[in-house]
């Protein structure tokens, strides 16, 4: 047994971290943390939680509890992990960071897109993307782990077998991503409100979201050369779910795209090529670690469109975060998320 700590853990990701971990044989959760509620008992505020974390109760953050666990997830808005990180490290707790702190190597675009200083530039060297399907070995030995965004995740996955093989025009790729409303996380804020996200659909960031940078390293990095990318993700009235319809034009004959793409995810256990010809539905990866991809030709012509879902919660943060836990310490790389989606 490991023993678990998790900064902010009354938000949405925080919660679906308890909610995985509860059945993961491996770790125990020692110490949870919210300022706002602070000497709550975790089931009181969770009832869905009674009976698998009866004793846990939240504590304000405190670096010395949160050092003595094994491993530390920091669920929390951007710039706190910064602040902490250092500290827990050279104490030798290993930290997975669900935040934006980690993602990008380049501090002042950091800087850029998240609108103050990088909190601690020094640690950057030392962090890890944590995408296994990319980086599954040096997760393995990280000190530091950087989760994926939720739109960032969908969005590489449905495009690594492309880019890497160099088949699309890399001067003009697109990601029109849809996302439910906890991607916004668990804070009281207007268009989250019922009355302004159901019934209704709204692009948003079209100009510049923060996670066009994140996505772009990530595909540069795949294809080995600079790639443009049009992103424009768009607030869906859902709860859970992520669904990224990708367009690349072919530059030359593919030969056979679903051939390539069930070649490029075999073994892979948090990715499913679907059948050719299929659609794939956010409900259908609804709780599940798991990327659901299908690729098509329309007409046989020069573009092709890749789909890619993803539980914005699971896949796109804490089942991600949990898949990194149990490559940096050995487990099965699914424990604690066995269970298929929910379905309906
Ligand atoms: N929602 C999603 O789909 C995804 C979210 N993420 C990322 O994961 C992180 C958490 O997201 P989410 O769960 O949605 O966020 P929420 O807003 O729902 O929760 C944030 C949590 O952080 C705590 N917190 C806030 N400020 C601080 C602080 N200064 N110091 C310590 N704790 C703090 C809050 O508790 P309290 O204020 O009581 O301390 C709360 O528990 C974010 O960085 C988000 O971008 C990543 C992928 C997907
Ligand atoms: C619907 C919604 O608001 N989504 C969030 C992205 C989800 C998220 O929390 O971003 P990270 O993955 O970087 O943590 C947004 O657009 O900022």
């Amino acid at each position: 047994m490991i023993k678990i700590g998790i900064v902010g853990g009354t938000g949405y990701t925080g919660v679906e971290l308890l909610r995985l971990l509860a059945q993961h044989p491996e770790v125990e959760v020692d110490v949870i943390t919210s300022r706002s509620e602070a000497g709550i008992a975790v089931c009181d505020l969770y009832p869905n939680l009674r009976g698998h974390y009866d004793r846990l109760v939240f504590s304000a953050p405190d670096a010395g509890r949160l050092a003595a666990c094994d491993a530390v997830f920091f669920a929390t808005p951007h710039g706190v992990a910064h602040a902490l990180a250092g500290e827990l490290l050279e104490q030798g707790t290993r930290l997975i960071d669900l935040s934006a702190d980690f993602r990008l190597s380049d501090a002042e675009e950091w800087s850029h897109w998240y609108g103050q200083p990088h909190g601690a530039p020094q640690l950057l060297e030392d962090a890890v993307y944590g995408l296994p399907e990319v980086n599954r070995e040096a997760i393995r030995q990280a000190r530091l782990v950087a989760v994926p965004g939720c739109y960032p995740t969908a969005v590489q996955l449905g495009l690594l077998p492309l880019l890497e093989s160099r088949l699309i025009d890399l001067d003009r790729v697109i990601a029109d991503c849809k996302s439910g409303v906890t991607g916004a996380g668990r804070g009281a804020k207007v268009p989250s409100l019922l009355a302004e996200a159901s019934e209704s659909m709204k692009a948003y960031g079209a100009s510049g979201h923060r996670h066009l940078p994140e996505i772009r390293q990530g595909l540069v990095r795949a294809a080995g050369a600079p790639v443009a990318l049009t992103f424009v993700p768009h607030l869906t009235p859902m709860i859970r779910g992520i669904h990224a319809t990708l367009y690349g034009r072919l530059t030359d004959e593919p030969g056979d795209l679903q051939a390539l793409f069930e070649k490029r995810f075999a073994g892979e256990p948090a990715v499913d090529v679907m059948p050719a010809g299929s659609h794939p539905e956010t409900r259908s990866v609804k709780g599940a670690n798991l990327c659901r991809l299908a690729v098509h030709r329309p007409g046989g012509g020069d573009t092709v469109v890749v789909l890619s879902v993803i539980d914005n919660l699971v896949k796109g943060a804490s089942g991600q975060a949990i898949q990194n836990l149990n490559l940096m310490f050995g487990f099965d790389e699914m424990a604690g998320m066995q269970a298929p989606a929910l379905l309906p």
